[in-house]
């Protein structure tokens, strides 16, 4: 928790007044949520958008103004967990269900801050299977194409049943192993009809920030 937590700390506090701030999904994300509401309650003025129903309704206790995003072209920050982060910073995001939404939240953020602790860097993307948002319709042929592209496919199941994003759609959690070609496996994913997006962020972070458990924190 440390970790986490002192990780999420040195991104909230790059918030500026005034900015428009992308609230990530996760218990990371959600000390950076905490730490955004403490800020907010101290007199800081932001609007925000959530990456998830969770985070939208943590960020309404805490108080934190969101905006809606027919009002709004373009989101200043985003603070966002992971859970995988190579060498080049690209990730592995959706152990929470939530890649969707954080994908096209990031898309329009000028910037996207990762928080994570140090179990989350790796030299490869690959140890955590990869997260697929699908939709229900036909999803058994689709799992069938995930299959061949080389990994062994599960339809994630919370509470003996199958997961639902908040899209109403599934997670397929498909285990590649090590993945040399994260940008190429991505486009073979999302060439696949059924398929809604993958958990894998490419080139898309900004800045990584990790947390160690004694509470220092590094900027790779
Ligand atoms: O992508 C995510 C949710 O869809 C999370 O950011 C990711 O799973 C990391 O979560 P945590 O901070 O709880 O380890």
């Amino acid at each position: 928790m440390e970790a986490k937590k002192a990780a999420a700390e040195l991104a909230v506090a790059e918030i500026r007044e005034g900015m428009i701030v992308g609230l990530g999904t996760g218990s990371t994300a959600y000390w950076a949520i905490q730490g955004l509401g403490a800020r907010v309650r101290n007199g800081l003025n932001i609007q925000a958008v959530a990456t998830s129903e969770a985070s939208e309704n943590l960020a309404k206790e805490l108080g934190i103004p969101l905006i809606a995003f027919a009002n709004i072209s373009e989101i200043d920050v985003t603070i966002d967990g992971a859970d995988e982060v190579d060498a080049a910073w690209n990730l592995i995001k959706g152990g929470g269900g939530a890649l969707l939404r954080e994908k096209i939240v990031a898309f329009s953020s000028r910037k996207l801050i990762i928080v994570v602790d140090e179990s989350k860097v790796v030299a490869q993307l690959g140890a955590f299977p990869l997260p697929v948002e699908v939709v229900k319709f036909g999803y058994e042929l689709t799992i069938r194409r995930l299959r061949a592209l080389g990994c062994k496919p599960e339809v994630r199941v919370v509470d003996r049943q199958p997961f639902l994003t908040d899209n109403g759609n599934y997670i397929i959690d498909c285990n590649f192993g090590s993945i040399p070609n994260p940008a190429g496996l991505h486009q073979a994913i999302n060439g696949i009809p059924g398929v809604v997006e993958t958990g894998l962020f490419i080139g898309m972070a900004s800045q990584v920030i990790v947390g160690y458990k004694d509470g220092s924190v590094e900027r790779l």
